[in-house]
């Protein structure tokens, strides 16, 4: 018998196994099996992944590494690395793994790795440069904090790692603006003082409007503020688009450039993460280089059994090709990760929410799921009922970091135990005769018992994955960051899809383009559907008063 492709599991995944049992179970998987924990459970470097909380088994597990293979999964990684364009549609390469190589890489003709050494150098120097003071601002003023203007890539992975490695006593205070919306604005302005505050302006393209009208926004506010035209030694840039830093006046020394093999949402580890090394101080951007190059290492050299992107891409392609999973929850049990889910977002959603096969066609089969989360225990207290009780399972991320860089050890403890309860919650459920029983011990009536038990069950056999680091620093974020990176790079191969191009952007940025000048000033609206052309009016008359 063939065995079932991504676009046929589910069917596979119906049929009973040969003793009559469903494939939805985990709980019977434990039962049967004591040592399931060390069979289906993984190290790479520092990070512990746990899997054995889902549904499969060892004859799925090998179904899907055979469904890896034949996707070629280890063969388009290896296409990547050696620089070839496996961004097909956009022709370009897919090189983030050399931002945090020691070297070795190449795209065509260029040499890579001199070019992300000789950019890391620059980036090194002039953070040292702004921490001693040998660069100031037009006031020679030391620069006390750093404002990153940049959105989508060019903010949510540098705003990750500042929220999870800055602490007080940092070398300088972070803050970011993403949105255009001038609320952003309004809050940050009162806490930054114009003469002390550098800004990056953020931005792969340096055409995204969002980062450009706020870069003039802040300039405009610089220069009223401190009273001068020339405000340009406050201002750095990040981009691929050279010319386009220049025309916006920022000075050549203080331009970082990158190359259209980073793609932005994997441009943290680019001249994207200067405002880590400015704020967190350069050993921080360095530690997350180095964890991520472990990581890289682990993904290019370990084995598919023990290979943990590629697990974890397995597991998705499990639980959204074979069980139906439409989305997936991503909870950190760490409040410094509060930024991480809106990252991996990021990551994984514009990655992989795709319809087109790279033969050109449409997929016959499901792709990216929604992701979301929140950091635990926070969580539990708005959503995680659904996760529980609702009709549809949706599959979890756990992710516990063993120890604390605080003191309190009871409210460590306390995060840990809830962290492992919802997953053995998930997993475990609670019966019908459980709940009769727990209710009748508490001195229930029969009344109320009958009336409200059904709706204190827990079906359980709900999966989970529990990624355990030992602690979060520099070096832990970066192989966790890292991992989440190949594990995306696993499913593009595996569900035959582009992950690297993003036009679904685009259809919206256009419109907003075309319906700017009807919705801020008088211009005749063009032509909308009804409900735009009604929105266009009521927004004009409420603004008109
Ligand atoms: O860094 P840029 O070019 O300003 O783009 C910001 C973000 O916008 C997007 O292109 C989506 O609109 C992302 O892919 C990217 O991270």
């Amino acid at each position: 018998m063939t065995h079932p492709t991504v676009a046929t599991l589910a069917a596979w995944v119906a049929t009973p196994r040969a003793d009559g049992t469903t494939r939805h179970g985990i709980r019977r998987l434990f039962e049967d099996d004591p040592a399931r924990f060390r069979r289906y459970s993984r190290r790479a470097g520092p990070i512990l992944m746990d899997f054995s909380k889902t549904s499969l088994d060892d004859e799925a597990l090998e179904l899907l590494h055979q469904i890896a293979v034949e996707s070629n999964v280890f063969g388009r990684r290896d296409a990547m690395i050696r620089g070839e364009p496996v961004n097909a549609t956009e022709n370009r390469a897919v090189l983030h793994m050399a931002l945090r190589a020691k070297g070795g890489f190449t795209v065509g003709e260029e040499d890579a790795s001199a070019e992300v050494a000789k950019t890391l150098a620059a980036m090194q120097a002039f953070t040292a440069n702004v921490h001693s003071g040998r660069l100031v601002g037009a006031t020679g003023k030391r620069f006390t904090d750093v404002l990153n203007i940049g959105i989508g890539g060019s903010d949510l992975g540098p705003f990750m790692a500042v929220r999870a490695l800055w602490s007080d006593g940092c070398p300088m205070r972070p803050h970011f603006l993403a949105n255009v919306d001038a609320h952003a604005w309004e809050a940050l302005r009162p806490r930054l003082n114009p003469e002390t505050t550098l800004v990056l302006i953020a931005s792969k393209t340096f055409t995204t409007a969002e980062t450009l009208l706020n870069a003039t926004m802040v300039r405009g506010w610089l220069r009223e503020a401190l009273g001068q035209e020339d405000v340009s030694a406050h201002f750095v840039a990040l981009s691929t688009n050279i010319p386009a830093t220049s025309a916006f006046g920022v000075p050549v020394g203080q331009v970082f450039g990158f190359r259209d093999w980073v793609g932005g949402r994997f441009s943290l580890w680019s001249a994207i993460g200067l405002v880590i090394a400015l704020s967190c101080g350069w050993a921080a951007l360095a530690g997350m280089l180095e964890g991520a190059r472990a990581m890289d290492e682990h993904f290019l050299t370990a084995p598919a059994e023990d290979n943990l992107p590629l697990l974890l891409a397995l597991v998705e392609v499990w639980h959204v090709n074979g069980l139906g999973y439409t989305a997936r929850a991503v909870l950190p049990y760490d409040n410094r990760l509060g930024r991480l889910p809106a990252h991996l977002q990021q990551v994984e959603m514009e990655s992989l929410g795709k319809r087109i096969h790279l033969d050109g066609h449409p997929v016959g089969h499901a792709t990216g799921p929604v992701v979301f989360g929140e950091p635990g225990t926070n969580a539990q207290h708005s959503f995680m009922q659904l996760l529980h009780q609702g009709t549809t399972p949706v599959p979890v991320d756990f992710i516990l970091i063993a120890r604390p860089d605080h003191g309190w050890a009871d409210n460590h403890r306390m995060l840990l135990a809830n962290g492992l309860a919802q997953s053995e919650a998930l997993l475990a459920g609670r019966t019908l005769e459980d709940v009769h029983t727990e209710m009748a011990e508490t001195g229930a009536d029969a009344a109320t018992i009958e009336r409200v038990a059904l709706h204190r069950v827990f079906p359980g056999d709900r999966p989970s994955v529990t990624l355990l680091l030992p602690h979060l620093d520099p070096v832990t974020l970066g192989a966790l960051v890292a991992l989440y990176e190949h594990k995306v790079f696993c499913l593009g191969a595996l569900w035959q899809v582009n992950a690297f191009d993003q036009y679904g952007v685009e259809l919206g940025k256009h419109l907003a383009a075309a319906l700017l000048p009807e919705v801020a000033s008088g211009a005749e609206p063009g032509h909308h559907d009804g409900s735009t052309a009604g929105l266009i009016a009521a927004i004009r008359g409420a603004w008109n008063g």
